[in-house]
């Protein structure tokens, strides 16, 4: 009988095809008592070398498919098997109770995988996957049965399982593996990106009933909607078929777009461009045809360590972007820190508003060492590209001031060491601080550029907080007072002959695209998985028809009316 699961859609596509239920044999060794123990060491020290060779293998297989930084993961698994609490605890218990390796390493590793699993700490809650499947391997290889199953696979299918490790993920053939659903995880563990990199549909946290589904068993995977449809009807079959060639086709007319400009059908260019956190994110970068980097968000690269970036690793990172986008823009954004963004290893004093405390530039001028290692970091990288440095929250202009300040300061410093910086560096800022916007046009004189980060910005002028779901419906990007300050900035900033982005979740939203078009918006900055289904939108706009409606929107008394009015007005120019 028909059954439908609903999980988190992960990684976007429809598969249709047979279950294979991938059982990771549920193994638990028995104690036994060994004659010679040291003998035993030997062979549990045998097993863990070729865990080691065939790691380094997988490394190297995934280098070559999905690019040294997906590959790190086995990095870190190389490094399990040479951690002390891991295997020289399993050869001392094996070494002091005389018992076989198999029950060493099960008691060794279970033991330090609850202790991991129940951290109150996601990365470590996900090292807990990673020893669970570094003992797998270890074990599998003790036993003689092939961890590697999951490479054997060769008919089309849609894999199930508990859980994928990532060296699982990586050992997948694509060309079989049409997509993935698993009872546990979340859009960020490590299956769930990696899938995404392949561009596999997967749906995770199915819950207990998907690890019931029998290989064999037909399915339909939606990882458009997370529904997963067990046993289909013909009609659900056809229904499916239906929407996975609408989709697959959308897909492959959207990729002609990777490499064309954005241009409006009546002549008008913008530049899309990708949102990212760290080096990791270039390679979507490039899969989904960015023209550069509107925001690169440097907070990613002091948050996911327990002490401060130096100059130097900062410094690698921003030239390796530089280099990595070949001269197209690329706007890095100083640090911005505080609200709902922490750093463990920094103190900072309890605020009882913290979106309105001491966030962002007003940080980074507080505590002015941190700042300006950030800024020599990125004035040294700025040879090495189109670098364009953006100052966050910025609410009045002695804060520009200030901070263009130190930047000079530390640009002299810099040629007085003799080392060069780029003479074409662009300084801007964002405008997210309704006082910024309704000042624009007197910032506009002092900076390069604007980009309006509508996240804050509406979280701000609404005064509701973006991080609670009861005041969610606030979030308005259309709402008539949002854009007239949207309206403000971007006229403030061609008044000055200064470029103007958007950075902020609404640069991405179909229906306030045309808007932003029509008041003149230079630069769109997303995700970068929106951004061919943005450019083939924006080709379908004339410009000049859009500019004309702009008065008659702003005149409409709510966000319904104007979405309302937005998405009629794209069916037209659509069909
Ligand atoms: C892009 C923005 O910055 P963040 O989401 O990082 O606060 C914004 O506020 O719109
Ligand atoms: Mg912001």
């Amino acid at each position: 009988m028909t059954q439908r699961l609903t999980g988190i859609a992960a990684s976007p596509g429809i598969a249709i095809a047979k279950a294979f239920q991938l059982n990771h044999i549920q193994y638990t060794p028995a104690s036994e008592k060994v004659a010679d123990a040291h003998q035993e060491a030997t062979r549990f020290r045998q097993a863990v070398e070729e865990a080691r060779q065939e790691l380094e293998r997988i490394k190297t297989m995934t280098e070559e498919r999905m690019g040294a930084d997906k590959a790190e993961i086995f990095e870190a698994h190389l490094l399990l098997l040479e951690d002390p609490d891991l295997i020289d605890a399993v050869i001392e218990n094996i070494e002091n109770d005389e018992v076989n390796a198999e029950y060493a390493l099960d008691q060794v590793s279970g033991g330090f995988i609850e202790v991991l699993s129940s951290m109150d700490n996601e990365l470590l809650r996900e090292r807990a996957a990673d020893v669970r499947d570094v003992a797998g391997r270890i074990m599998s290889l003790l036993r003689g049965v092939s961890y590697a199953a999951i490479s054997a696979i060769h008919e089309p299918c849609v894999l199930v399982a508990e859980d994928l490790t990532p060296s699982d993920t990586a050992q997948l053939n694509p060309d079989a593996v049409l997509g993935f659903v698993t009872v546990v995880g979340s859009r960020t563990s490590h299956s769930a990106i990696m899938a995404r990199s392949l561009e596999l549909p997967a749906i995770v946290g199915a819950g207990e009933a998907a690890a019931k589904i029998e290989t064999g068993t037909m399915i339909i995977m939606d990882a458009l909607e997370g529904t997963v449809i067990i046993d289909p009807t013909e009609e659900e079959l056809e229904t499916y078929q239906a929407r996975k060639e609408a989709y697959d086709l959308r897909k492959k007319e959207l990729r002609k777009l990777l490499d064309q400009p954005t241009v409006s059908a009546d002549g008008h260019r913008v530049e899309l461009a990708a949102n990212i956190g760290s080096v990791e994110d270039l390679q979507k970068v490039f899969a989904n045809g960015a023209e550069g980097i509107g925001l690169f968000r440097t907070e990613f690269l002091y948050m996911e360590r327990n002490s401060l970036p130096s100059e130097e690793e900062q410094f690698q990172v921003y030239k390796h972007v530089l280099e990595r986008m070949n001269g197209k823009p690329v706007v890095i954004r100083t640090l911005d820190i505080g609200g709902d963004k922490e750093l463990s290893y920094m103190k900072l004093a309890a605020e009882s508003n913290p979106f309105l405390g001491l966030r962002a530039v007003r940080l980074c001028l507080s505590k002015q060492d941190l700042f300006r290692t950030q800024l020599r970091a990125l004035l040294r990288a700025s040879s090495y590209g189109q670098l364009k440095i953006m100052f966050p929250m910025i609410a009045v202009g002695s804060e520009l001031r200030e901070a263009k300040r130190l930047l000079r300061e530390e640009q002299e410093k810099l040629a007085q060491e003799g080392i060069s910086v780029s003479a074409a560096i662009e300084v801007g800022i964002m405008i997210e601080v309704p006082a910024a916007a309704l000042a624009a046009d007197l910032l506009a004189k002092e900076v390069d550029f604007f980009s309006i980060g509508t996240n804050d910005l509406i979280q701000y002028t609404m005064a509701a907080d973006r991080m609670n779901e009861n005041v969610s419906y606030l979030y308005q990007p259309c709402h008539p007072s949002v854009l007239r300050l949207i309206r403000m900035v971007i006229e403030a900033a061609n008044r000055e002959g200064k470029w103007v982005g958007m950075c902020g979740e609404m640069a991405g939203d179909e229906t306030a695209i045309p808007i932003l078009l029509g008041m003149g918006l230079h630069e769109f900055s997303m995700s970068a998985s929106s951004i061919l289904p943005a450019r083939a939108l924006i080709k379908q706009l004339s410009r000049g028809e859009w500019v004309g409606y702009i008065g008659e929107l702003l005149s409409m008394d709510s966000h319904e009316h104007i979405q309302q009015f937005v998405k009629q007005k794209i069916r037209g120019d659509l069909s």
